[in-house]
């Protein structure tokens, strides 16, 4: 599986694509394309066609036809987390992650650690058993929580065996970002399995750029698009992270 090879010494750069007809997808799908990313994020929660399943799987698989070698990681972001509104129900969302799973190529899907935990073990067993990978994300777009908070939702994602636990946080002051910043380096030492942060907006964006070398093993880069504040477009990140490393 693909998580086997996040490098520590080097993040995987995402980009994700929001569109919100397969058209646009596919449009903005070519400019990232030529930017090299190392897994692309879908941003289902945008698409129009939503609520039709077997439409989603297949735009998921023309996707992955246009970049086959590059994982592709599945998200229905909630609006509590900072996600556009869709029409489905929290149970038509487990439903379309499970089809999702067994009916298309996508590598990865993402759901939010706030959601109850029947319906993660659930997608934990479904995603297991199609081979795709679970990220367990958590989004605060308000502030950035206590390091106990934050070390235990952590711990938490862990303990429902996601492979990857992925955390953005809004910070409202430098030491907020400093923090995040600590905690990504001690959950390293603490959880087992990689870990994926990044505090937002303005203040935070340097975490996008330097939270890879405290242990953060994805950046949502901006390829075409960016779907939070602060994203930086991949290019840049690329150049800071080939300067740093020519001093390290
Ligand atoms: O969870 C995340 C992280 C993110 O919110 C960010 O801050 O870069 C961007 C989202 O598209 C993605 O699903």
């Amino acid at each position: 599986m693909f998580q086997s090879k996040l490098r520590k010494e080097y993040p995987y750069l995402c980009t994700p694509i929001v569109g919100t007809t397969s058209e646009e997808l596919l449009d903005e799908l070519e400019i990232v394309k030529e930017k090299g990313p190392d897994m692309i994020e879908w941003r289902v929660d945008y698409f129009q066609e939503i609520q039709d399943f077997e439409r989603v799987a297949e735009v998921a698989n023309a996707i992955k036809k246009v970049t086959p070698g590059t994982p592709l990681l599945f998200t229905i972001r909630s609006v509590a987390e900072g996600g556009n509104p869709t029409p489905l129900s929290p149970a038509e969302i487990v439903g379309l992650l499970s089809y999702i799973c067994k009916h298309s190529c996508i590598d990865i899907i993402d759901y939010e650690i706030a959601n109850p935990e029947e319906d993660t073990l659930h997608l934990r067993k479904v995603s297991r058993e199609c081979g795709k990978s679970l990220i367990l994300s958590y989004h605060d777009f308000t502030k950035t929580p206590s390091e106990d908070q934050l070390l235990q939702i952590l711990k938490k994602a862990e303990s429902l065996e996601a492979d990857i636990a992925k955390i953005a946080v809004m910070p409202n002051s430098y030491s907020d970002v400093i923090r995040l910043l600590d905690i990504t380096e001690q959950a390293n030492r603490l959880i087992k399995i990689p870990v994926a942060t990044m505090s937002m907006n303005g203040l935070g964006t340097v975490s996008r750029m330097i939270g890879w070398i405290f242990g953060s093993a994805i950046v949502f880069t901006v390829g075409a698009k960016s779907s939070a504040p602060g994203q930086v477009p991949i290019e840049k990140v690329r150049e800071i992270i080939k300067t740093i490393k020519e001093y390290q």
